[in-house]
C-alpha cells in the first residue's frame, strides 16, 4: 500500500530532514516495505536516498524559465524528485488551480514520467446534492486526465473532511471508491481526516490501496505507526 504524508506549508529543512530521517530509520528497524511518500514543502526539498520517496507537493509545467515564484523540472531534477501532487483541493479551492491548468501539468510532468499522485474530490455543498452530483462533479474532475497512465495515483479527499476532523462513514468511503474504481484502475489513496485513531480502519476498507495523510502526518511517530498498520494489513 501507498502511505503518503502531505506536510503542506508546515516545517522548516531542518525539521523535515529530521523528520524524514525518523521515518526512515522506523522503516528500515520495522522492515516495512510499504510504498511511502513524503511530500514537504518546497523550501524543504532535498536528495533523500533509502526507503522514503520524497515528492513535491507542486511545480510549474516547465523546464525552467521566466514564472516567478515557480520551480520547475531543473529545480526537481536536482533533488533527484519525480514524484509529485497534482489538482490537491488547496491548490483548487484555495489557489484557484483550473481543470485546465492541472491537466497542463499533467501532461508536462507525465511526459517525464512522473509518478502522480492526482487528487479528487467535492466540496460539501456537492455532497449535500447527493452521491449522483457528487460522481458527477468528481468526473469533472478526471476530464482530460489520462486515467491509463501507468504511473498515475488517484487521491479521493472530500473538501469537507480535510483539516476538519470528519470523515465519510466506512460504508461511504468503500461505496465512493468501487464507483472512483471504474474510472481508472490506479491505486486509489483516501486522504481526509486520517489520524493514527482511524487510520488502521481505513486502510483495511475494500478499494482503498493507501492514505493520504495531512495534518496527522506532523506527528512522525503518528505517521510511522500507519505506515506499521499498512504492513500489517499487508494487502
Ligand atoms: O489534505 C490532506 C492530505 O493531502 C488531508 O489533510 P488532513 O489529514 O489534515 O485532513
Amino acid at each position: 500500500m501507498i502511505i503518503a504524508a502531505n506536510l503542506k506549508t508546515n516545517l522548516t529543512r531542518i525539521k523535515t530532514t529530521k523528520y524524514i530521517n525518523e521515518v526512515e530509520s522506523f522503516l528500515k528497524k520495522n522492515n516495512i516495505s510499504q510504498e511511502v511518500l513524503v511530500f514537504p514543502a518546497t523550501s524543504s526539498l532535498n536528495l533523500h536516498s533509502g526507503s522514503v520517496v520524497v515528492g513535491a507537493q507542486n511545480a510549474y509545467p516547465t523546464i525552467n524559465g521566466a514564472f516567478t515564484g515557480e520551480i520547475g523540472y531543473e529545480q526537481l531534477e536536482e533533488f533527484n524528485i519525480k514524484t509529485i501532487l497534482i489538482g490537491h483541493s488547496e491548490r483548487r479551492h484555495l489557489l484557484g488551480e483550473a481543470q485546465e491548468k492541472l491537466v497542463e501539468k499533467f501532461n508536462f510532468y507525465k511526459n517525464l514520467g512522473f509518478k502522480i499522485i492526482f487528487c479528487v474530490g467535492e466540496p460539501i455543498e456537492v455532497r449535500e446534492e447527493g452521491f449522483e452530483s457528487m460522481m458527477e462533479y468528481i468526473s469533472k474532475q478526471y476530464e482530460g486526465i489520462d486515467t491509463l497512465y501507468e504511473n498515475l495515483v488517484i487521491a479521493y479527499e472530500p473538501v469537507w473532511a480535510i483539516g476538519t476532523g470528519l470523515t465519510p462513514t466506512s460504508e461511504d468511503i468503500v461505496a465512493i471508491h468501487q464507483e472512483l474504481k471504474k474510472k481508472s484502475q490506479a491505486p486509489l489513496l483516501y486522504g481526509g481526516s486520517v489520524k493514527v485513531t482511524n487510520a488502521a480502519e481505513v486502510l483495511a476498507l475494500e478499494g482503498v490501496d493507501g492514505i493520504l495523510v495531512g495534518s496527522a502526518a506532523l506527528y512522525a511517530e503518528h505517521f510511522c505507526t500507519m505506515c506499521q498498520y499498512a504492513q500489517e494489513l499487508n494487502k
